[in-house]
């Protein structure tokens, strides 16, 4: 933190930060050779050298930066880096001299890629009826299997802090018995072909071909109808990751959409163990993908009838923009924890369109009605089986009734109240459960939530730099 007044080493910062903004690079030269200044100082907006040239247009000043390893991936309070603030203002020559040294900032990827949302198998799908192949794959040393108990991961017990979950990887050999007792009727899902990246290599493209050798068939098992402490038994230092949460946000990177697959795919066989149509006993098809009913002449047996395929609930997910600009729309669900508010949300009605869902859910919520509605990015979520689609909506009313029986409250907060709780310092350890522990006045949900997504991709959107 800067002290207070000007010390001669503040009023030295802000000369440098001057020099970079004015595009001296003659001076910037001289000071750097030196050693005097921190490269990568932040003024109290949290403003480096960097973006002070970025938002000028300074491109040699910006490479000399560059030169001495200023560090690009550097937040101002806004939530926005240099190569933002220069795409902002439309500095291209700044712009592509961010470019040149590699990743700047999530405005520049392709897409948004949300928790849950990467997943580096490829699923195979002309494989699945292919019982001889699965059956090699299933036996094969290299073979992951993934076990769940009543939709709980199996996972190894860890002693790390911060907690993270890291879900067990059984072979063949750890589980051919709890196979055998588990007999004709297991619910056993092929998930796909792939590799974690940690293998060093890089993730399979959609034209990898499914018989590649070298990539690793992944697994799902359900293993409810055994008792828990038999599968606790099969290795040593195991448990159950029973409640959802936090133990499905805590994943590996890597991991978290295989776990989402798999576990979205057992919710289904749980809940759908007879055919929607009729009440008969539907069996499970095509390694997993498909669940037949068993009564000659059910009509699910004749053309295509989605009942018999794994189901996903499409959501909305929405950050509304005030009519201004300046303010988010941001809701407390009465179940959500500690001090949390977060984007409005709802399912999805038949018949309707993503752009109409925002606008129903949000007049039902607030009361507040929406017009332009632009989509930002997707989340598959294991709970059990939704698709989170989250959005930008533009406001054109600001007055707000909450519905009080979805929501506890729904208020419009400014951009800085955001940025500050976004970019601010660590929750306390207890403010996802005690709705008095000290800190913020509220918090946003974590960034594995695609509505801290939104609301990152919102502040990017400054107006006010
Ligand atoms: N990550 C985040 O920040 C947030 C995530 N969410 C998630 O979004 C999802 C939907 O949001 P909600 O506000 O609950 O939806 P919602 O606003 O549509 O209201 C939920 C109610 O809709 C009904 N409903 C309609 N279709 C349903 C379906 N397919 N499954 C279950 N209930 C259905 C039920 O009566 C339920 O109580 C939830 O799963 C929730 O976990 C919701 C708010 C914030
Ligand atoms: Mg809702
Ligand atoms: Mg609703
Ligand atoms: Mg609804
Ligand atoms: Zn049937």
């Amino acid at each position: 933190m800067e002290s207070e007044g000007m010390s001669p080493q503040k009023q030295f910062q802000e000369h440098f930060f001057t020099c970079a903004a004015r595009g001296d690079v003659k001076t910037l030269e001289e000071v750097l050779q030196q050693g005097t200044v921190n490269i990568n100082r932040t003024n109290d907006h949290g403003w480096t050298a960097l973006m002070f040239a970025a938002r000028t247009g300074q491109d040699k000043a910006v490479r000399l930066l560059l030169d001495h390893g200023c560090d690009t991936t550097v937040m101002n309070k806004s939530c926005q880096t240099a190569a933002d603030i220069a795409g902002f203002w439309n500095h291209t020559a700044v712009l592509s001299e961010l470019e040149k040294r590699g990743p700047t900032s999530d405005s520049q990827a392709q897409n948004v890629c949300n928790y849950f949302g990467y997943n580096p198998l490829d699923r195979c799908a002309h494989m699945r009826k292919d019982a001889q192949w699965l059956e090699e794959k299933l036996r094969d040393q290299s073979t992951v299997i993934l076990l769940f108990h009543d939709l709980g991961l199996v996972v190894e017990k860890l002693n790390a802090q911060p907690r993270f979950t890291q879900p067990c990887h059984f072979t063949f050999k750890d589980i051919s018995a709890t196979l055998e007792e588990l007999g004709t009727e297991k619910v056993l899902v092929f998930l796909g072909l792939g590799r974690l990246q940690s293998d060093n290599t890089d993730g399979p493209s959609p034209h990898t071909s499914a018989k590649e050798e070298h990539l690793t068939a992944w697994f799902a098992l359900d293993v409810t109808s055994i008792s828990q402490e038999k599968i606790l038994s099969i290795k040593e230092g195991l448990e159950i990751a029973s409640s959802p949460f936090p133990g499905l946000f805590q994943l590996p990177e890597k991991e978290a959409g295989i776990v989402a697959q798999a576990r979205s795919l057992l919710a289904w066989h749980q809940r759908y163990k007879f055919c929607p149509t009729c009440g008969s006993v539907a069996a499970m098809e095509e390694a997993g993908y498909k669940r037949m009913c068993q009564k000659e002449g059910c009509p699910s047996l004749k053309g295509v009838h989605n009942t018999a395929y794994p189901r996903t609930d499409p959501v909305v997910i929405m950050l509304i923009i005030s009519p201004d600009g300046k303010r988010c729309l941001l809701g407390r669900g009465k179940r959500f924890p500690g001090r949390m508010y977060s984007c409005l949300a709802g399912f999805m009605e038949p018949g309707e369109t993503i752009e109409d869902a925002v606008r129903r859910e949000v007049y039902e919520e607030s009361g507040v009605r929406v017009g332009r509605v632009q989509y930002h990015s997707s989340q598959p979520f294991p709970l059990p089986a939704s698709l989170m689609i989250g959005c930008l909506g533009y406001a054109t009313s600001e007055n707000i009734s909450v519905d009080k029986e979805e929501l506890e409250d729904a208020q419009w907060f400014t951009r800085q109240q955001v940025a500050e709780v976004q970019t601010g310092a660590p929750l306390p350890t207890d403010a996802l459960t005690n709705p008095r522990a000290e800190g913020p006045s509220f918090f946003l949900p974590p960034a594995q939530a695609i509505a801290h997504q939104l609301v990152k991709a919102w502040l990017r959107m400054s107006p006010n730099l």
